[in-house]
């Protein structure tokens, strides 16, 4: 079987060819290049409506269009003007070849070339390009999304920094051959928040920075070793939580050298296996959605041409995959004399004074430079302890700190004889009322814990203990309380989706003690809106 491929949901025009065994027939891509403004919807449609015929013609000499068995194209996420021209080249071509035809999600195609390439049977996937950042994995039936962006994607934030020094677009790979001339390390805000992370406050520093005259090469070194630093950490976090066995970076910014280098880095020292895609295949192309659309067919997958219509916001985990019938995919494996090893720290039993502790320790991180990488591990093990003595004030449970040695960032605390939340949580949903009582008082006390998940909670029979205070910070801003929240809906709904609606409604009930909790709500839902494809 033989299927013919269109992408076209930005501002690339791509065609491609694949037979079922993987065999890559035809495969090319032309970019649209804007005038100095960036895209211009409209302008970038042109462009394939200009563009399709002639690629076709190119790919139709290589395969003769009675060979070709489907019509697969990209039905989104992307810009509305682009996906509209491409759905109708596509219809045209499947009505006048008299072709089934299929649309596809434009990044589980990424996903899936990826693994085709690399052999991979079930990896963690960062996906990193010029209108997405995602941290995706397969879970019983769909492409769960781990971790993202929530304002901005990478490469949008690598883009608007190039424009405003006036380099040309698309600038992450001006910004890379820049960035391998600077030295020194400028101080930019780290955004990361449990799984997700923030571009826009990163993006602002830099181009003040430029503002105030430091040298560009200096700037975006920094903006890369901040900005990969956080893209690797999220992925580091999510592959903790998810203990898969490989990992995949996909999408237009894994071109770039040294996000490769950290990202490899950190797989290696995770003892898990990392691949990324030769570039023809990495960026968008339309030979990932030919794939996409063989596999979908293959499986059953039929759609009348009333269901081609497009989707702007096509999202990752809206997919019912069927494709994959059974995960096979190699583990990530916990050293024996640990029994944690989580994204920053290893942890393991021990005694202090008679009493049952565990360290913890945050490790060095071999992707990130030193400097960054000191001062994030020195910081977060001053914050947890601090804040895990602070809480007790207030009522909540947390363990008892023994000692504290910056030296090492280790600190010893009371081993908490129980069961983690998010092993118990969907057969005991009401415990999830009493995450929602802990952060309300801590919402109350202005104290925003950035990173709630269900693994972030024990359980011992009795009380419900919240560890993991490495990413906290005061604030008395309700967006910071918000993005609290959402940061946690995502987790839920990435990990516990069979008991979603009960977990949250439990917590909703324990959180709505805090008389501020109508209003942050409120918020939390604008928030969940942004950094949607825009
Ligand atoms: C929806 C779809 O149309 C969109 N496509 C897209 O963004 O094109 P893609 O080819 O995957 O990625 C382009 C991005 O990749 C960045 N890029 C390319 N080379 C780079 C490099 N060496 N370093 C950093 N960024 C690079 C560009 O700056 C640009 O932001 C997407 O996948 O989100
Ligand atoms: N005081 C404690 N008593 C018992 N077990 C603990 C304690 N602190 C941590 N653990 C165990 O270690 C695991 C990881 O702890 P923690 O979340 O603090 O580390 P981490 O490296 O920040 O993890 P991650 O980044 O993956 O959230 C917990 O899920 C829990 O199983
Ligand atoms: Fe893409």
């Amino acid at each position: 079987m033989i299927s013919l491929g269109l992408e076209g949901t930005a501002e690339k025009t791509g065609v491609g060819i694949i037979d079922d065994e993987g065999n890559i027939l035809f495969n090319k891509t032309i970019l649209y290049k804007p005038p100095r403004q960036g895209i211009n919807p409209r302008e970038a449609a042109d462009h394939h409506a200009e563009t399709f015929p002639k690629l076709l013609k190119e790919a139709f000499d290589k395969v003769p269009p009675e060979e070709i068995d489907l019509i697969s194209f990209s039905q989104g996420p992307g810009l509305g003007p682009s996906l509209r021209v491409t759905a109708t080249v596509a219809r045209t071509l499947a009505l006048t070849l008299n072709k089934p035809i299929i649309g596809v999600n434009h990044c589980i195609a990424h996903i899936e070339i990826g693994k085709l390439k690399g052999n991979l049977e079930d990896p963690l996937t960062l996906y990193v390009s010029g209108g997405n950042t995602q941290v995706t994995a397969y879970v019983s039936g769909k492409y769960r999304v781990f971790g993202e962006t929530l304002d901005i994607a990478i490469g949008n934030c690598l883009d608007q920094f190039a424009r405003y020094c006036n380099l040309p677009h698309p600038g992450g790979p001006y910004i890379e051959e820049l960035a391998k001339k600077g030295k020194e390390l400028l101080d930019l805000p780290y955004t990361v928040k449990g799984m997700d992370i923030a571009f826009s406050g990163l993006l602002t520093a830099a181009i003040r920075k430029y503002e105030e005259g430091f040298k560009l090469e200096d700037i975006c070194y920094s903006l890369q070793e901040y900005a990969f630093s956080m893209l690797t950490e999220i992925t580091e976090r999510a592959l903790a939580h998810t203990n898969k066995g490989e990992v995949l970076l996909v999408g237009g910014v894994a071109a770039n050298k040294r996000l490769r280098e950290m990202v490899k880095t950190m797989a290696e020292e995770q003892g898990v296996s990392f691949y990324v895609p030769p570039m023809d295949l990495c960026g968008d192309n339309g030979v990932m959605i030919a794939w996409l659309g063989l596999l979908m067919y293959k499986s059953g997958v039929r759609m009348k041409l009333e269901e081609t219509v497009i989707k702007p916001y096509y999202r990752t985990d809206q997919v019912e995959v069927t494709w994959i019938k059974e995960v096979k995919g190699k583990k990530r494996k916990i050293p024996e004399h640990l029994i944690g090893k989580g994204a920053e720290a290893d942890i393991w039993r021990d005694e202090y004074l008679g009493y049952p502790i565990i360290y913890k320790e945050r490790i060095k991180k071999r992707y990130r430079c030193e400097e960054l990488d000191n001062r994030l591990r020195k910081i977060r093990t001053q914050r947890e302890a601090r804040y895990l003595a602070t809480i007790k004030d207030f009522g909540i449970a947390s363990p008892y700190i023994f000692d504290i040695d910056l030296e090492k960032k280790r600190l010893a605390m009371l081993y908490i004889n129980g069961k983690i939340l998010k092993d118990i949580v969907e057969d005991r949903v009401e415990l999830a009322k009493e995450v929602g009582k802990i952060v309300a008082k801590l919402h109350e006390n202005n104290i925003i814990h950035n990173d709630l998940t269900t693994s972030n909670f024990i359980y011992d029979g009795k009380d419900l203990y919240i560890i993991d205070f490495g990413l906290a910070k005061i604030s008395n801003l309700d967006e910071d309380k918000a993005t609290d929240l959402v940061v946690f809906k995502k987790a839920l709904l990435s990990t516990h989706f069979n008991k979603f609606n009960e977990i949250w409604e439990n917590f909703l009930e324990g959180y709505k003690e805090y008389e501020r909790a109508e209003d942050i709500l409120k918020l939390m839902m604008e928030i969940e809106k942004r950094g949607r494809y825009k």
